[in-house]
């Protein structure tokens, strides 16, 4: 896929992950509107974007993903500003076990949510959805199960939406991101993150084992996801013991 031209979304976008996924779109062209809560670090983005890229085709527009109405919203908006909508990147996430339904309705139907949309809005011209679960979403850990849950919620999810007949059809392909570690904030977790069933400590000993990638490692992995053309239902983990590696798991009961 050629990304010149081509209009993206990305959900949690004002930091981290979601940041650098616009961030290396649009140096390929493309037109992306960066979506997230929090209304000032997107718009502190955006402006840091147009600047640092020199160019116009960056937007951003407030979308909590918990909202039907923001989500709506932010289709619509970038519908009329560029015309419409090829790419799809649901990235927005959290962790924390003490609120674990809030990571629930964020992590996971956050991201069924923005590809319901997604589909509809892809279904005549086609284009990619991706998206971001985390190594957590392909093995356990104990250290943050209910976020393990959601994760593990968006692979089941994106595969099956991926082995339907109507989504080949109109030429939809879906994908999933499953990065180790990476330094953005979401790794500021304190004790009040966790509950007596999960353990920051647990996991800080899976942070010293795995160590912790840079944003634009894996912003190069999600630009190859996103380039190759014949991966519908892949699975990309990306780690520093392992690199970058796309999986195919089998599509049905063997
Ligand atoms: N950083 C890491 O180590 C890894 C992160 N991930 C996943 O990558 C994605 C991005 O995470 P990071 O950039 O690391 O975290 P981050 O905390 O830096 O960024 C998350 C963004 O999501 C936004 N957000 C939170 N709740 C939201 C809501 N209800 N609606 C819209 N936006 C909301 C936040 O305002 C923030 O801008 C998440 O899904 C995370 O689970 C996956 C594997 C590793
Ligand atoms: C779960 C905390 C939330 C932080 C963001 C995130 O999703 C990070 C997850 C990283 C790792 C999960 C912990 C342990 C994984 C154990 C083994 C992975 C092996 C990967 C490899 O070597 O290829």
């Amino acid at each position: 896929m050629e990304l010149v031209g081509k209009v993206a979304i990305v959900t949690g976008a004002a930091q981290g992950l979601g940041r650098a996924f616009a961030r290396a779109m649009i140096q390929r062209g493309a037109k992306v509107c960066i979506s997230d809560q929090n209304v000032e670090k997107g718009n502190t983005s955006c402006v840091a974007l147009r600047k640092e890229l020199n160019t116009a085709d960056v937007n951003f527009v407030k979308c909590d993903v918990t909202q039907q109405d923001d989500m709506k919203n932010m289709f619509d908006d970038t519908v009329r500003r560029y015309g419409g909508v090829d790419i799809v990147v649901n990235n927005a996430g959290i962790m924390n076990e003490r609120t674990w339904s809030s990571c629930v309705d964020i992590n996971l139907k956050g991201v069924i949510q923005g590809t319901l949309l997604a589909l509809e809005h892809l279904q005549e011209r086609g284009g990619v959805i991706i998206n971001i679960s985390s190594i957590a979403g392909v093995v356990p850990v104990a250290g943050a199960p209910v976020y393990t849950a959601t994760k593990h919620g968006v692979i089941g999810f994106t595969r099956s939406c991926s082995v339907n007949p109507k989504v080949k059809a109109a030429n939809i392909r879906l994908a999933c991101l499953c990065p180790t570690f990476t330094d953005t904030p979401i790794l500021d977790m304190t004790d009040d993150h966790f509950t007596s069933w999960s353990s920051r400590q647990n996991l800080w000993k899976d942070v010293e084992q795995l160590g912790i990638m840079k944003v634009e490692t894996v912003a190069q992995g999600f630009i190859q996801l996103l380039l190759d053309k014949d991966n519908n239902g892949a699975i990309m983990t990306i780690s520093p013991n392992r690199g970058i590696q796309t999986k195919y798991y089998p599509k049905a009961r063997m």
